[in-house]
């Protein structure tokens, strides 16, 4: 069964003269990656917000269309149920911190502190998820003290704590250098190989290639375009919302354009080193 079903969903925020999704079918299967991409403004983090139930719970406006999290409609969950069932990783990592905490570990225990887990579980849990995040010289620090990319990973560490079954993912790397992103990557993929669901809105085409199962291109409020990531980015929609392709993916389309196809389209440059390989092992 699908874990979140929309159809024909439109929101509209309180005031606003447009509506910021509008027509949205959608179903998110479980232990799929699924990459949202799309400008500026186009909705990504609004569809977020309805996926998890914090819209309409939090956000005023007007929701129409049905919305069904878990099989039951969105207006009939505890937000705070909801809170603890799905876990999310903002967009900057400064607002990611309680701020109420004055360490890493403390921080980290402290969604589980408030489901009420026990000291000894809740000891061994974040012991664990520290190790997994790779993050065991940061425990004695303070939360507010550390890099951008530091809080980042505490806020996976967090999120994997509650051990969500899905997690909605905004943006984790639009404020990292590239070391830093790639250690969130490096999480996000473990996070995958464990089975869970994930909703990762995301720039960088290149990092959505190697990852996400399905792609979901939005623009001006509406799904333009969502299947299999592969499909997707050879896709003529893609050029309409105006997101540039893999690198990889051009060359592989200018090859056939120019008559001298290869096998098949490559998404990564791993797959594309594989292309060339063969092509050239023929010649
Ligand atoms: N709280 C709000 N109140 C009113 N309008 C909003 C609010 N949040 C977003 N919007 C508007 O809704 C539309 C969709 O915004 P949204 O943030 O979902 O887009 P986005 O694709 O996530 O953008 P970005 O890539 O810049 O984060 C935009 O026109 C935006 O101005």
């Amino acid at each position: 069964m699908e874990l979140i079903s929309l159809k024909n969903v439109g929101f509209s925020y309180a005031y606003a003269e447009k509506p910021a999704l509008r027509g949205i079918t959608l179903d998110i299967e479980p232990g799929k990656l699924y990459g949202v991409i799309g400008p500026n403004g186009s909705g990504k983090s609004t569809l977020c917000s309805v996926i998890r139930g914090t819209i309409p719970h939090f956000h005023p406006g007007e929701l129409s269309g049905d919305v069904l999290i878990y099989g039951r409609d969105t207006v009939d969950w505890d937000p705070a149920e909801l809170s603890n069932r799905i876990g999310y990783v903002f967009q900057n990592p400064f607002t990611q911190i309680s701020g109420i905490k004055d360490t890493v570990f403390e921080e980290i225990a402290l969604g589980l502190e408030n489901l009420g887990v026990e000291r000894e579980e809740l000891i061994d849990r974040v012991r664990a998820v520290i190790d997994q995040v790779g993050i065991d010289k940061l425990v004695d620090k303070d939360p507010n003290q550390l890099s951008g990319g530091q809080r980042q990973l505490v806020a996976f560490a967090s999120i994997i704590a509650m051990d969500a079954d899905f997690i909605v993912i905004d943006e984790p790397t639009s404020q990292l250098d590239p070391e830093a992103s790639e250690a969130v990557f490096g999480i996000i993929e473990s996070l995958k190989a464990g089975g869970k669901t994930i909703v990762l809105v995301e720039h960088k085409i290149d990092l959505l290639a190697e990852y996400a199962d399905e792609l979901i291109v939005m623009k001006r409020g509406e799904v333009l375009a969502h299947g299999p990531a592969r499909d997707v980015l050879v896709s003529e929609e893609l050029a309409v919302a105006e997101i540039p392709r893999p690198e990889v993916t051009e060359l592989g389309l200018a090859l056939e354009r120019a008559g001298k196809p290869l096998s098949s389209i490559p998404i990564t440059r791993a797959e594309a080193r594989e292309l060339v390989a063969a092509r050239m092992q023929e010649a």
